[in-house]
């Protein structure tokens, strides 16, 4: 499902309630006014209610304030705390980092009482529409898990394909992501590609087709997949690009939407409910786009 249509299925779910911690952001602002033009969601938006109240018709369009509710909060932490209790408690479905750092509102999202941890690997998973390529295409950890070890693997794995799932690809393809097409003792990366493939095949990664390791080129590319004589029902047409380490999928993201102006919309997976949780770089659009795929998660 490209981008855009995800906006248009996110309108099914008109209802939906965001928590946004530390709202009082122009580019989150805008992307609330977005929704609400494009037809879906309720905010609730959590910060400094002076500054809100006068941010807020700025740029939020007078029909649609009664779709924003703003709760005061003196500080950043604890606009976190209380966003992240609103979703605990049911009253929002959905979470969104607003002008607070990523290490604030992950500390309230794994707080021990109140927190939205469920006891798997949260992972981060960014949905890219790229130009001059004709799929969508996932890629998965960017932002969160910094050197995972093969069970981290399999849950970045898992929590990507009911991402997948949410968009419509029902039996992702998975590509394992390494230097180079073979297993190498000398990089970690392939031997953990080979085990999770041969996990795969076993039945113990499920709901999905996984082949790895495979370079980029090879992942997404037939005619280069076809040229190195690589045989694989992954090679070319993977749906889910799986990086060996935060380094890489953070570089990858950011040459995909700096070099090759690729629209992104990304979440945290694998929590109680999906937080969106963008680079504080990206465009509204981005956020919108955020938006729009955590709804769907939140509602498959
Ligand atoms: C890819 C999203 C995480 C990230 O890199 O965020 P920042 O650019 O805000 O550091």
């Amino acid at each position: 499902m490209k981008l855009q249509s995800l906006i248009t299925k996110a309108t099914q779910f008109p209802e939906a309630t965001v928590a946004v911690a530390a709202a009082e952001d122009t580019e989150v602002l805008r992307a609330v006014a977005q929704a609400l033009q494009a037809g879906f969601g309720r905010f609730v938006l959590y910060g400094d209610e002076s500054v809100l109240s006068r941010l807020v018709p700025e740029h939020v369009h007078d029909v649609h304030r009664d779709h924003i509710r703003i709760v005061h909060a003196s500080t950043k932490e604890e606009a976190a705390h209380m966003a992240v209790k609103a979703v605990h408690g049911k009253e929002a479905s959905v979470l969104m980092k607003g002008n607070v750092p990523t290490a604030t509102i992950l500390k309230a999202v794994l707080n021990k009482e109140y927190g939205l941890r469920t006891g798997n690997v949260l992972s981060h998973v960014a949905l890219f529409d790229v130009p001059h390529y004709e799929r969508p295409i996932l890629v998965t950890d960017a932002a969160m898990n910094i050197a995972p070890d093969l069970q981290q693997k399999v849950e970045i794995i898992m929590n990507a394909v009911q991402v997948a799932k949410a968009v419509g690809i029902s039996h992702p393809k998975v590509a394992l992501l390494a230097a180079v097409e073979v297993v190498n003792p000398a990089m970690p990366a392939t031997i953990d590609a080979a085990a999770l493939s041969l996990m795969n095949q076993r039945g113990q990664l499920k709901d999905c087709v996984v082949d790895g390791p495979l370079a980029l080129d090879n992942a997404i590319s037939v005619e280069s997949a076809q040229h190195k004589g690589i045989q694989s029902s992954v090679a070319g047409q993977a749906d889910i690009l799986v990086v060996p380490n935060i380094e890489t999928g953070n570089v990858l993201y950011k040459s995909l939407v700096y070099f090759a102006r690729a629209q992104v919309g990304a979440i945290i997976a694998g929590a109680k409910a999906p937080i969106v949780l963008t680079s504080r770089a990206d465009s509204a659009e981005s956020k919108l786009y955020s938006l729009a795929l955590a709804i769907c998660a939140a509602n498959k």
